[in-house]
């Protein structure tokens, strides 16, 4: 398992303002969106491609596309939504999954409470979205879903990690070269209620202006 944190200073600059607890939704959701362009031109760094050939006004030459079958883009409902377009915009010719699940912010159980993630995901490259890695229970099911379903290689595009989260998920994946982790923050630690430090605090409740019940 792979885990890149990318680092470039119009990466910080987005995250500091997205941190800020008096940034508004309007603005979050602006910064999220910018910020997962910028972590997909990373993140989609090994799609596969194939030749094509191109006729441009002076002559013929041989550029690339996307290899079939087109990448598939999963972001986790609620607070990964707020990355979809960026995603979309960058491969606009991905398709598009869902999945739903949430955390109970008591007992950090994962439940899944939407599936809209094609059966068959033989030979796929997924891209899933979620802005926040805190334990690591959400990715781990959301991993372990993906590839029952034979998907050949899961990329997570994530803003923040906690530590903790991505120990837990070198347990699982350590030795495994499908799984690649793109963050545009690594943190401190999670606090007693499992939420990030310094974090930026409920992401979807950010992203949306209101408090989810709990799952
Ligand atoms: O790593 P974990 O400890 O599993 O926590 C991370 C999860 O928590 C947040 O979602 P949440 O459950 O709050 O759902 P929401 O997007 O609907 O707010 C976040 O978007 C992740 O999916
Ligand atoms: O810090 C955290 C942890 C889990 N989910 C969030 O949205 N934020
Ligand atoms: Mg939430």
């Amino acid at each position: 398992m792979r885990v890149q944190v990318v680092d470039h200073p119009l990466v910080a600059h987005k995250v500091s303002v997205l941190r800020d607890k008096n940034t508004p939704s309007p603005i979050f959701r602006q910064l999220t969106d910018e910020l997962v362009t910028l972590l997909a031109y990373e993140a989609t760094r090994e799609v596969k491609t194939e030749e094509v050939q191109v006729v441009t006004p002076v002559a013929t030459t041989t550029g690339i596309t996307f290899a079939k079958p087109t990448p598939l883009v999963v972001p986790i409902l609620r607070a990964g939504l707020g990355m979809l377009e960026g995603m979309t915009r960058l491969v606009p010719t991905a398709e598009v999954g869902f999945l739903g699940m949430a955390r109970n912010e008591e007992t950090l159980d994962i439940i899944t409470y939407a599936d809209r993630v094609p059966n068959d995901l033989t030979g796929r490259q997924v891209f899933v979205l979620d802005p926040m890695l805190a334990t690591g229970g959400t990715l781990a099911e959301a991993i372990k879903f993906i590839f029952a379903r034979g998907a050949e290689s899961v990329t997570c595009i994530c803003l923040i990690a906690a530590p903790e989260g991505v120990e837990r998920l070198k347990e699982i994946h350590g030795g495994d070269d499908r799984v690649h982790i793109v963050l545009a923050a690594m943190d401190e630690m999670l606090d007693e209620k499992s939420y990030i430090i310094p974090g930026l605090g409920d992401a979807g409740d950010r992203l949306y202006g209101v408090t989810a019940p709990i799952a």
